[in-house]
């Protein structure tokens, strides 16, 4: 309807700014990665993912994606390694995508975008004691993102996207247990590395970005499942969440990084 249209364009990360000043902040994500000025730091460690598919909880439809959410309570499932001091505990994993195969990432590599991004969320839980108070600090979240490729079905993902019609209304949740997203990585551990922030509001300016460099694949059939999930609860007119990616932000002269 015409008030669904315009709510959405309202609603949409062009006006973000209005409500969110942090929006037009120094390290506002995602960007674009101009590979030939990243620069190669030796100080970067392997990055080391150790995750108890125990800690998987639920799968949620939260209108803007969709997410699985980890048991956060405990050190069970963490990511320690690359450009982090301490340890980061898996929050949730979600991802991101848009309306048709040609677009849908959030980053992009010297201007190409892929079809879909999985972002695996973390929060410091050596320095703080929850996520939303991480979620204010500086070196409060450590989100490490991987590209999907068009190609192959992705076995591992269809334990997500099989699951995907029994959430498919805004709100809907699902027990999804015994789930290691590792099994979401590429080969290669490879990465870039830049400060940034959430890329849907609030926008907080505390994220340190690993965005690896590999991409796993995944079939056009796969992206139509996330493209049928509904941004609309219950008693509203049905609409489906065809696209839920921020486009790249200023850079603001920040050094992006890779091992
Ligand atoms: N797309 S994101 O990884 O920056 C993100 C992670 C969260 F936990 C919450 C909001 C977000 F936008
Ligand atoms: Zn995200």
């Amino acid at each position: 309807s015409h008030l669904t249209l315009l709510l959405q364009y309202f609603t949409g990360p062009a006006h973000w700014k209005e409500v969110f000043p942090v929006a037009n902040g120094d390290r506002q994500s995602p960007i674009d990665i101009k590979t030939e000025e990243t620069k190669y730091d030796p100080s970067l460690r392997p990055l080391n993912p150790n995750y108890d598919p125990a800690s998987a909880k639920i799968i949620l439809n939260n209108g803007h994606s969709t997410s699985v959410e980890f048991d956060d309570t405990v050190n069970k499932s963490v990511l320690t390694g690359g450009p982090l001091c301490g340890t980061y505990r898996l929050r949730q994993i979600h991802f991101h995508w848009g309306s048709n195969d040609e677009a849908g990432s959030e980053h992009a590599v010297d201007g190409m975008k892929y079809a879909a991004e999985l972002h695996v969320v973390h929060w410091n839980a050596e320095k703080y004691s929850s996520f939303v108070e991480a979620a204010r600090q500086s070196d409060g979240l450590a989100v490490m993102a991987v590209f999907l490729k068009i190609g192959e079905c992705n076995p591992q993902l269809k334990k997500i996207t099989d699951r995907l019609d029994t959430i498919r209304i805004k709100g809907k949740r699902a027990l999804f247990t015994n789930f290691d997203p590792s099994c979401l990585l590429p080969k290669s551990l490879d990465y870039w590395t830049y400060f940034g922030s959430l890329t849907v509001p609030p926008l907080l300016e505390s994220v340190i970005w690993i965005v690896l460099r590999e991409p796993i694949s995944v079939c056009s059939e796969q992206l139509a499942q996330f493209r049928s999930l509904l941004s609309t609860a219950e008693d509203e007119v049905a609409c489906c969440l065809l696209r839920n990616y921020r486009p790249p932000q200023p850079l603001k002269g920040r050094e992006v990084r890779r091992n």
